[in-house]
Parts: C-alpha cells; sequence; structure tokens
C-alpha cells in the first residue's frame, strides 16, 4: 500500500481537512491515529485535558503506582529471611512521590512530543460533531475552530465517573477515581461506595498508606467475576483492615465542617473525612453534538466489530466511550481494527471483517483478559461459569488450589490461591479461567492466549509449564480434567 498521506489542506468552509479526526487523545484515540498515521492517512486528534487521558493521570497509572510499593513489601512479609530483613513501614511520601512520577506531575509535554514524532496533528479544544464529517473545535480561549473528515471521525472521548442519586451525595463533593488516584494527603478516615475493581483496589491502597477504610457495597464484591473472587478479596481486604459492610447502601450523605457523614441503609451513621463514589463509569458523550446526526447525547456508542457506528460510513467509536470492555488494553485493541480498517476503506481495499480477522474487534465478546491489582489478585479471561451456562455452553468447571503447586509454595511462604478453568464440552476448548492469588497477574496471557486461539485440550497437554513455577497449576488443571482423546484417533 501506498503510505503517502493526503496533506491536510485549508478550505475556507470546511476550515481544516484532515484524513481521519479522532476526538480524545486517551490512549485509545492516540492507538487509533498512529494505526491510520501509519496507513499514510493525515491525522488530527482534538484533545480537552491532558494527551494521554484518564488511563495516564486518573486511572491505570497512579492507582497502580499508589499499589505496587505495599505490594513489594508484603511480598517480602511472605518469604521467611526476607522478612526478618525488612523491619520498617511503608515510606507513604515516597509511595505518592513515585505515583507522581507516573503522572508526570499531570502535565503531558512525553505525550505530545509522542504524538509529533508520530506524524499525529494535536488540536486543543472541545471538540463537537455539528454534521456528517463536521467537527467544530473550541479552544481554552474561546476560539472556534472547523474541521472537515475526507474519511472518518472517530470518537474515543471515554467515560467519567457516574455519581449515584443518593442523597447529598453530589453536593458533598465526593471524590471519584480522579482523586482517589491523584490525592497529596492519604485521608485519615476514608469511606468507599461501591463494591467494584475501583472500590477493592482503593480499598486495598488507602488501607496500606494508613487510612481507616469503611467500604460499603449494596450487594457483594467484584460482581460479574466467580463468587469465590469477592468472597476471598472481601476476606483479605478485612484482614488488612478494612471494615467491609456488604449489602449496605449510603442513604444520604453530607459534607460537614468535620468531613463527610454518611446515613447507611442499616440506620446507622458514618463520619469519615472522605467519601469515595466508585460506582461505575458515564460516557462522556453529553456535549459531542451527537444529537446534530441523530445520536442521543449521553448514551454509550454502539458499533460493529469493525468499531463503525450502525448507520453511518463515516464515524467510528472506541475504547470506554463503546462500553465495549471498559478497559486500556481492550480499548487500543479496538483502535488497532479501527485504525486498519478506515485506512483500508479509505484505499478501497479489501475488508477483513470475517469474526477473528485483521479488521474487527472480536476478542471483545469472548476473550477480555483483566486484573484486579488487590492482594490476592484477581486475574480473568473469557467467560465465567455462570455466564457460559447463560450463553448455553454445556460447561465443566475444574477448580485447584495454587497453594498445592510447587512453585506457588517456593514463591511465598503459606501460599494461598485458586485457579478456575471453564470448559466448553463440545469442543473441548476453554472459556474462561480465573487466578486468584499473590501475583498471579502474569499467569492470565498464556490463558488468554488458550482462550482466544481455541487451543485444543489435548494439545495443550503439550504446553508444559516450567518446574517449578506457578504455572504448573495449568498441568493440575489439565489433569484433574483428564486427558481428553484426540478427535479422529
Ligand atoms: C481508577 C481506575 C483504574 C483503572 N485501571 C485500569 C487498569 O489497571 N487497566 C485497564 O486496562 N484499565 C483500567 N481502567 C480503565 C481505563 O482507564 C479506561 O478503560 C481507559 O482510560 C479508556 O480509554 P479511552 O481512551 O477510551 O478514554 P479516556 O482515557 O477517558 O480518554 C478520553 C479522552 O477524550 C477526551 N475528550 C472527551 N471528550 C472530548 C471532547 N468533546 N473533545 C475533546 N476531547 C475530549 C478526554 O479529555 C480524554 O483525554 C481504570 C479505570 C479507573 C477509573
Ligand atoms: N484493574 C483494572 O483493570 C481496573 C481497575 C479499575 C477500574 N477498571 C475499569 O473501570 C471501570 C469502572 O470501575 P468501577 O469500579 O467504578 O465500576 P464497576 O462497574 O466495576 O463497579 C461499580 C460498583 O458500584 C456499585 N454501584 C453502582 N451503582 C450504585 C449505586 N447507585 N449505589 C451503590 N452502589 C452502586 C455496583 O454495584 C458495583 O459494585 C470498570 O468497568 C473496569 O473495567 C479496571
Amino acid at each position: 500500500m501506498e503510505s503517502q498521506a493526503e496533506a491536510p489542506d485549508q478550505q475556507s468552509s470546511a476550515g481544516q481537512v484532515y484524513d481521519l479526526i479522532v476526538i480524545g487523545g486517551g490512549a485509545v484515540g492516540e492507538n487509533a491515529a498512529d494505526r491510520a498515521v501509519q496507513g499514510g492517512l493525515s491525522v488530527v486528534i482534538v484533545e480537552a485535558e491532558l494527551v494521554g487521558g484518564e488511563c495516564s493521570y486518573w486511572a491505570c497509572m497512579p492507582s497502580k503506582a499508589l499499589l505496587r510499593s505495599a505490594q513489594a513489601l508484603r511480598a517480602a512479609h511472605g518469604v521467611s529471611g526476607a522478612a526478618q530483613a525488612v523491619t520498617g513501614e511503608l515510606d507513604v511520601d515516597a509511595v505518592l512521590s513515585r505515583r507522581d512520577s507516573f503522572t508526570s506531575g499531570w502535565k503531558d509535554e512525553g505525550q505530545v512530543s509522542w504524538l509529533e514524532g508520530a506524524g499525529i496533528e494535536l488540536l486543543r479544544g472541545h471538540a463537537r460533531i455539528t454534521g456528517p464529517r463536521q467537527v467544530s473545535v473550541t479552544s481554552a480561549d474561546g476560539g472556534v475552530q472547523t474541521l472537515t473528515a475526507r474519511h472518518a471521525v472517530a470518537i474515543a472521548s471515554g467515560s467519567a465517573a457516574a455519581i449515584p442519586p443518593v442523597t447529598g451525595l453530589h453536593e458533598s463533593h465526593p471524590w471519584t477515581s480522579r482523586e482517589a488516584t491523584s490525592a497529596q494527603q492519604v485521608p485519615g478516615r476514608l469511606a468507599i461506595i461501591g463494591g467494584g475493581v475501583v472500590a477493592v483496589e482503593m480499598a486495598t491502597a488507602y488501607a496500606s498508606l494508613g487510612s481507616e477504610v469503611t467500604l460499603l457495597a449494596r450487594s457483594g464484591l467484584l460482581g460479574g467475576m466467580e463468587p469465590f473472587a469477592g468472597e476471598l478479596v472481601g476476606e483479605s481486604l478485612q484482614a488488612q483492615g478494612v471494615s467491609l459492610r456488604l449489602n449496605t447502601s449510603p442513604v444520604s450523605v453530607a459534607r460537614t465542617r468535620e468531613g463527610v457523614r454518611l446515613e447507611t441503609s442499616a440506620g446507622d451513621a458514618l463520619h469519615v473525612d472522605e467519601a469515595l463514589a466508585a460506582t461505575g463509569r458515564t460516557p462522556r458523550t453529553g456535549d459531542l453534538g451527537l444529537e446534530s446526526i441523530g445520536l442521543e447525547s449521553g448514551s454509550w456508542i454502539p458499533t460493529d466489530d469493525t468499531m463503525r457506528v450502525p448507520g453511518f460510513d463515516w464515524l467510528y467509536a472506541l475504547g470506554d466511550v463503546t462500553h465495549r470492555a471498559l478497559l486500556t488494553h481492550q480499548g487500543k485493541y479496538q483502535a488497532r481494527a479501527a485504525g486498519d480498517v478506515i485506512v483500508a476503506r479509505a484505499r478501497g481495499a479489501q475488508i477483513d471483517d470475517a469474526p477473528w480477522g485483521a479488521h474487527v474487534a472480536t476478542a471483545d465478546h469472548a476473550a477480555v483478559p483483566q486484573v484486579t491489582f488487590t492482594d490476592p489478585e484477581v486475574a480473568t479471561v473469557g467467560l465465567t461459569a455462570a455466564e457460559a451456562r447463560e450463553a448455553g455452553y454445556e460447561i465443566r468447571v475444574v477448580d485447584r488450589e495454587l497453594g498445592d503447586v510447587a512453585g506457588a509454595a517456593l514463591y511465598a511462604d503459606g501460599y494461598s490461591g485458586r485457579a478456575r478453568m471453564i470448559v466448553d464440552e463440545q469442543r473441548r476448548v476453554i472459556l474462561g479461567m480465573t487466578f486468584l492469588g499473590p501475583d498471579v497477574a502474569e499467569l492470565l496471557h498464556a490463558a488468554t492466549i488458550a482462550v482466544s486461539a481455541e487451543v485444543p485440550l489435548d494439545r495443550l497437554w503439550h504446553a508444559v509449564p516450567a518446574y517449578p513455577t506457578i504455572s504448573e497449576v495449568w498441568l493440575r488443571l489439565l489433569e484433574a480434567y483428564g486427558r481428553p482423546a484426540r478427535t479422529g484417533t
């Protein structure tokens, strides 16, 4: 393919013209732009805040930085010999300052120079769609610029924290994930509302940083995962000093001179210094001009698997804003497919949109990996047992204790954890896998490969885990399942 971009050109009525306009310069928008530029298109990213988006400054990176130091300390305490050598406490100021280094002090020069190097133009301002292929951009000084897309507009505007309609909660200016990940002081008492990933990760982080944490979850923890995940993470949070209030919600919240007061559905009141609403996400589509093209403002944007919005030949949506899988790596995967298909369509090249083809994000439906960085970690991919049954699969569930594996026993004294494999009995392939235990994150990619490639179990017997690693749990799972006979032999 020729890789010469048509240069952006100035047209009086259309404003600046680009092959592709990307709205939102988070990780997802950046990746889509990069693929399109590599394919020879001219691309502009419009970004209203910081290039790099939520993940870089208020989500993945700072949250994992807040968690990592205490995890390393616990790991050392878990191995006799090392434990005796580590006698000090976590240095909270050093943790916060290490976290600051990962956000570059909430400055985006590094990401902007990456865009420049990649040949992607950046326009700072708030983008709104004004009609087919038309985008207007309002800059901080109020100036408005008009852009026209020759081929496509890709919306990668992400999501923001959702604040539930609890009496007084909004008015009490609760912390959201943004404040929790960027705080310069650790609150003495922190209430966390929610039982999802943000809630359990931030409970783990702030408990380790010295806060007295109370977690209010309206049901259990980590709904949507295998039930043992929420149960075991809950037990561990309690062991870390978190006060866990399951099946409890705030019914009213007020900011007082002393801090925040939450009345709960259990009939009591909590007095804390800060309350964190970790109650899911809302799409950033409220002020995007969607109504100008017949779409609903404030809604998630549905797409086909090439990430194109149904009913349009020029409009794409990627990342959180689609609600397909609210994870950076999955959004970037969608962006690679979309960037490439936008190039292919612009050039009239053949489109490979069959399931698992080059231009589709099929894995969003079958093989989404996620690590919850609690202690123990939870690493999941594919379907849970409940989801597989719901989808009509005939399944077998295989569970093994991780602590029985030699590599795990060596890794930490008294290592405890669990693995669950969900097998499609018809095809004898793995539909889903969950690992729970200290440092299981790095076990996950092997499972993601097995699930996405639908590796038959009889072939997996030939994938020999090195001894003595925690990965030997794979062998234990296969042995527990029993060696299937190869089809046709
Ligand atoms: C606390 C927390 C921790 C997380 N940890 C992880 C993790 O460990 N791993 C993981 O995979 N995922 C994690 N996630 C999820 C991850 O942050 C998101 O999936 C990811 O940031 C989505 O990327 P995005 O590019 O779609 O959106 P965003 O990162 O939100 O980027 C969208 C960008 O668009 C810009 N924008 C929006 N509207 C406009 C407009 N009209 N004009 C111009 N610009 C606009 C925004 O300013 C923003 O920069 C976490 C989320 C949270 C809240
Ligand atoms: N390590 C990671 O991969 C990671 C870490 C953090 C966040 N994320 C992503 O960010 C997204 C957002 O995380 P999250 O934890 O905010 O959302 P979530 O959807 O995981 O959990 C939301 C929680 O809030 C509760 N909730 C919702 N409305 C409520 C209400 N009105 N009252 C009381 N409780 C209510 C839900 O029951 C649930 O427990 C997730 O979808 C996840 O994909 C990923």
